[in-house]
């Protein structure tokens, strides 16, 4: 996952490979729910999804007195025991609606004498509407109080009042703000439901019927029938009571899987022989939004589909505008949304006025991103419609007047906004797209960004590139680190690769001699090299510390001068960029390996602060050092690599000189990061 304050992607082309997505979140909460409820039993429940909303739910069962025990992808769960429940207990549900809503019913109907809950969320929950429940739920009794605002949590629940609760058998609920309403009085009700039969009648048009489609479809697993009349009316029989099923398995989310749908019809080689594969969801889902496979090939992507599989590639192009209804779709009908930006025509979602009530207004918000993207965005109370930019790129300002603009995309909390717009950097027009707290997806799919480049291909060169090189103990190594912390890129440390060279050869007994390149070419050729965090394997032998030696330093300065050992590491260092970007240090990262990279730093520092750094950095790690030896080791292998014939340590023509001596690391970070920020499109007003 990426815990960085932005992740700029860059413009991307084409797509193919195998994806498997995480366990669907709808699924996994009122899994991990009805586990719960049932009494004393124990169930498996196999690839739930590790997220935040999961995550919400477990913490509040765990503070209730669940037992969870976890092997590998597999979790335990031994039902709640009322009356071995905490007399109190504060339970903080993040903005995971699919726990909130449930767990309110649920435990509204389940508390005894004396016994006082409250639930609360972050800040976005506090204004997600909960009154409807609460007023169903007050018809059973059920005593609730609003801690804030009311019709919104927190809320405090305490045990119902039976005489109250009495002969109230049925219940009417609104089924036009949410539908979660519904599935929390649907998975609550089997709880009383022992002796007599319990009637819901849903108010107003229900929205979301999908997800009602899943909740049926797992109380049914847990051993209770609903009867449902015309998705109007409800009935919990007499005698339900939910049973373990021993195990069950959590299918993917169909959600997630619009965004790879969505990327098949459009990234540009997928069509020619080139394909997405879906794994772990597909025609025999449960999931409402799996149906939107049928509205993505409305649009023109072409997709197969397997009982628990789907395969996709591009078909028409561009793709075509629609006109839906997206009440079937709620959550998956935003991907449609960012299609629409590669689509001929302006495509029109309605019926999505729950997009209001979500993670964040989800209309205002779409609406706002693609307006950056220079579509042109109109939106009214329940729908939106999108006209995508012209495909040139567009010089001047104001939203839609012509083609693409590079957007620094908000992401308002919502990990739907956030893999929504990372489909827009398949832009016509080249350019990178930035998604601003990328971390916002560990809602659903915590490794939604890695998935994604996985699979993707930038557009050839696009791939950044940033050069640190320089002398020996400049700093090279520590700021890289910094910089590509901060942009969530990979680190390659070329100097780390001779130091191997010099170590594996020496290993062989060849000397690190110009008479023996053929050799030396061939031992780096054959190298069995793996990076396993900070650790260097070399054939399965930690050598990270010894290459790290005065020995070590010397070995790989000679082995470095020898042309063909160089020519042997130059493909691998080229194949180290990629996506999202690279940060490369060492001494000819700007001059031979990456000459077109867009930012190059020639970091110095005085030789006796050099001095100074590599003695303490040797000492902390245990190894031995001599400050008058390390001097003039270091002014012998600053003279060898500089005077070198062969990609001599230099300065690029087109680098900037840093000189660290006198600040720190952080300091350094931030003079590149600045640099950096200098060289992106982003313009002034769409920056975080
Ligand atoms: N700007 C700086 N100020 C103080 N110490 C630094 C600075 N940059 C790096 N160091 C320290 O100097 C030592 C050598 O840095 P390193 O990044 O390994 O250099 P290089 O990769 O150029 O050989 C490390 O112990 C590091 O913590
Ligand atoms: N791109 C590179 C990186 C390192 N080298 C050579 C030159 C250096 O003396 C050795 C070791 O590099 P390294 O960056 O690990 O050395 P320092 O930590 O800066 O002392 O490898 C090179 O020739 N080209």
């Amino acid at each position: 996952m990426y815990t960085i304050p932005f992740l700029d992607i860059p413009p991307l082309q084409g797509a193919h490979g195998v994806v498997r997505l995480p366990g669907s979140k709808s699924i996994s909460n009122r899994v991990l729910l009805l586990a719960a409820l049932c009494q004393g039993a124990t169930t498996e429940v196999c690839d739930v999804l590790a997220s935040d909303d999961t995550d919400a739910m477990l913490g509040a069962l765990q503070m209730l007195g669940c037992r969870i025990e976890r092997e590998g992808s597999v979790l335990r769960i031994t039902g709640l025991q009322p009356d071995a429940m905490p007399a109190q207990a504060s339970l903080h549900l993040g903005n995971a609606g699919t726990a909130m809503r449930p767990l309110t019913a649920a435990l509204a109907l389940l508390l005894g004498d004396g016994q006082v809950y409250e639930l609360t969320g972050v800040a976005r929950m506090q204004e997600r509407p909960i009154g409807d429940l609460v007023e169903a739920l007050r018809q059973l009794g059920c005593e609730i109080e609003y801690l804030r605002n009311e019709g919104f949590p927190p809320l405090r629940l305490r045990a119902a009042d039976p005489a109250r609760r009495a002969g109230h058998t049925r219940l009417a609920i609104r089924g036009d703000v949410s539908s979660q309403f519904l599935t929390a009085m649907l998975m609550a009700l089997p709880l009383l439901a022992a002796e007599r039969a319990y009637t819901i009648e849903v108010e107003g048009e229900l929205i979301s019927k999908p997800y009602i489609a899943i909740t049926l479809e797992l109380l049914a697993r847990f051993g209770v029938q609903v009867d449902n009349e015309q998705w109007q009316r409800f009935t919990i029989p007499a005698g339900s009571a939910y049973r373990s099923p021993g195990q069950i398995h959590v299918e993917a989310d169909a959600s997630s899987a619009s965004y790879f749908l969505a990327l098949g019809g459009i990234a540009s080689d997928a069509g020619q022989g080139h394909s997405i594969t879906i794994e772990g969801v597909g025609a025999d889902s449960i999931q409402g939004d799996i149906r939107f496979a049928q509205a993505a090939a409305q649009m023109g992507v072409q997709i197969e589909s397997g009982p628990n599989w789907l395969r996709v590639q591009r078909g028409r192009w561009p793709l075509q505008a629609i006109e839906l209804d997206c009440n079937h779709i709620p959550d998956a009908a935003m991907t449609l949304a960012v299609m629409a930006l590669y689509a001929e025509g302006t495509t029109r979602l309605t019926n999505i006025g729950s997009w209001r009530v979500k993670e964040t207004d989800r209309i205002d918000a779409m609406a706002a991103e693609c307006a950056k993207l220079g579509a042109r965005v109109e939106s009214g109370p329940d729908w939106i419609a999108i006209t995508p930019p012209a495909a040139g790129v567009n010089a001047g300002e104001g939203a839609g007047r012509g083609g693409w603009r590079a957007a620094s995309i908000a992401t308002y909390d919502d990990h739907r906004m956030a893999m929504c717009f990372s489909l827009a950097a398949f832009n016509p027009a080249g350019l990178p797209v930035r998604i601003e707290d990328p971390r916002c997806v560990g809602k659903t799919f915590p490794d939604y960004f890695e998935t994604l480049f996985g699979v993707v291909q930038a557009l050839p060169g696009q791939v950044p590139v940033i050069c640190i090189d320089g002398p020996s103990a400049s700093g090279k190594g520590s700021l890289a680190a910094a910089v590509a912390a901060q942009l969530g890129y990979a680190v390659l440390d070329s100097g780390a690769l001779y130091r191997i060279a010099g170590y594996a050869a020496c290993a062989r007994g060849i000397p690190l001699h110009a008479d023996h390149a053929p050799e030396l070419a061939q031992v780096v050729q054959e190298m069995d090299v793996a990076f396993v965090g900070e650790t260097i394997l070399l054939g399965g032998e930690d050598i990270s510390l010894k290459i790290r030696s005065d020995t070590g330093s010397r070995n790989a300065s000679l082995i470095s001068a020898i042309p063909a050992v160089r020519d042997a590491l130059l493909q691998f260092q080229r194949d180290r960029a990629r996506l999202p970007g690279l940060v490369a240090d060492g001494r000819d990262m700007g001059t031979v390996v990456f000459p077109q990279a867009p930012l190059k730093v020639f970091l110095t520092a005085s030789a006796e602060k050099r001095a100074e750094r590599r003695y303490k950095q040797l000492i902390s790690q245990g190894l031995s050092a001599n400050m008058t030896t390390l001097r003039e080791e270091l002014h012998a292998r600053d003279l060898r690599d500089s005077t070198r014939a062969v990609a001599p340590l230099q300065p690029a023509v087109d680098a900037l000189s840093l000189d660290n001596s006198d600040i720190g690391i952080e300091a350094a970070a931030r003079q590149v990061l600045s640099w950096w920020e200098e060289r992106r499109p982003f313009s002034e007003s769409s920056r975080p």
